[in-house]
């Protein structure tokens, strides 16, 4: 096990959050039972945030930043993991409270651990990461309330080129939902509609500011864009129907009205990836590895080195990264 390894460490800087690579050492990681070799993280939104210090992502300093990680079980002392075990961490309040996945090596507890599913490789789990996995909590969602029927009305995706969209439309167009895919880069349809897409809206029709009620076009929606797109989404759900709410790229603001839920039972399904209970996760894995074909999921992540993340982060914030980006941190 090399002595030192590198990490991408958030720092006070001056009273300023500031991030760089570092070497730390295993005498560095926190007191966790778990010791996993990290082999990929991945480049969320949220670490754009966290890595630019745009976002008020890390809440203690100094923070390993990255809120995903896939590795193997190097020492436990817990039961419920042994050396040699593949395992992926979403969230659990890594890169926030918690150090998080761009390191070679993490302590971590035992609970914050998912089992990697037989069918993925570390590198394609992180190739879905957080974002894919929160796309798969947002159709769990949209099941469950019953919001969504195979052949039926449309189900839109907002925010579709990006990770979260472009993991929904592929998971939603496999069950054989109708998906209208909304992007403002028209260069990525030929994409989104290998991943399934049936028809597209352009970001800006969305963005407009309309009527709090509009004509009923979406049986449901994944969007994780929020502000006045998310607000157009809900004013133009059927009635009964529901938006799975997971984002903010565009804004976190909500400048709706009550009238799309209580002249329509309109639902706003609220959706966090980071606390999610076990079972959720379970289920949202499972959806994945049953519904996420491997070829088209090549197709949506890229794999870069370590040493390109700072570049990756303002990438992603400015909305120039088409799906995933893998990040490999042994390199
Ligand atoms: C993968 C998941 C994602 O991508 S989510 C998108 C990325 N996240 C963000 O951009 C959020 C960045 N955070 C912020 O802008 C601020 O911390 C927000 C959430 C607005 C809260 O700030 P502020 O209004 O100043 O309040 P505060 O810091 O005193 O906290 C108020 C209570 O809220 C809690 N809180 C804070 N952050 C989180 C969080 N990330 N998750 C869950 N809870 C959070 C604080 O603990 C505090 O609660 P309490 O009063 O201690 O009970
Ligand atoms: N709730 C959760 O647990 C959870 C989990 C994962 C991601 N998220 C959130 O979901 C969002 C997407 O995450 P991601 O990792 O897929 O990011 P991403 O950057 O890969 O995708 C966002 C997409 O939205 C587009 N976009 C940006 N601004 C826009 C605007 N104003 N109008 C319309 N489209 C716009 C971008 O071009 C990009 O294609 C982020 O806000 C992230 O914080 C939340």
């Amino acid at each position: 096990m090399a002595e030192t390894f590198n990490a991408f460490v958030i720092e006070d800087v001056d009273g300023k959050p500031k991030g760089g690579f570092k070497q730390l050492t295993l005498a560095d990681l926190p007191d966790n039972d778990v010791l996993v070799e990290v082999a990929y993280s991945t480049v969320n939104y949220k670490d754009g945030l966290a890595v630019s210090g745009k976002g008020r992502i890390a809440r203690k300093l100094p923070m390993v930043a990255g809120i995903d990680l896939a590795g193997t079980v190097v020492e436990s002392r817990s039961p419920a993991w042994k050396p040699g075990d593949k395992v992926v961490a979403n969230g659990w309040g890594l890169s926030e409270t918690q150090w998080g996945g761009y390191t070679r090596f993490q302590r971590l507890k035992p609970e914050w651990l998912t089992r990697l599913p037989d069918v993925f490789s570390l590198e394609e789990a992180m190739g879905i990461g957080t974002a894919g996995y929160t796309a798969a909590l947002c159709v769990d969602a949209l099941e469950k309330w019953g919001a969504v029927q195979p052949g039926g009305k449309e189900v839109l995706v907002t925010g579709a080129a990006g990770g979260v969209g472009s993991v929904a439309v592929a998971l939603l167009a496999k069950r054989g939902y109708p998906v209208v895919a909304s992007t403002g880069r028209p260069e990525t349809h030929e994409y989104l509609r290998s991943l399934g897409a049936g028809g597209f809206i352009d970001r800006a029709a969305l963005q407009e500011k309309g009527a709090p009620l509009q004509k009923e076009r979406w049986a449901g929606g994944v969007d994780s864009v929020g502000g006045q797109t998310l607000v157009n989404a809900l004013s133009q759900t059927v009635w009964g129907g529901a938006i799975a709410a997971c984002g903010l790229a565009g804004s976190s603001d909500l400048p709706g009205t009550v009238l799309p839920h209580i002249l329509r039972s309109v639902a706003l399904l609220g959706v966090d990836s980071v606390m999610a209970p076990p079972d959720r996760r379970d289920a949202a894995w499972t959806r994945l590895a049953r519904d996420l074909d491997k070829d088209l999921l090549k197709t949506m992540y890229e794999v870069q080195p370590f040493e390109a993340l700072p570049d990756l982060a303002s990438r992603i914030l400015a909305g120039r990264i088409r799906g995933r980006v893998v990040v490999d941190v042994r390199g």
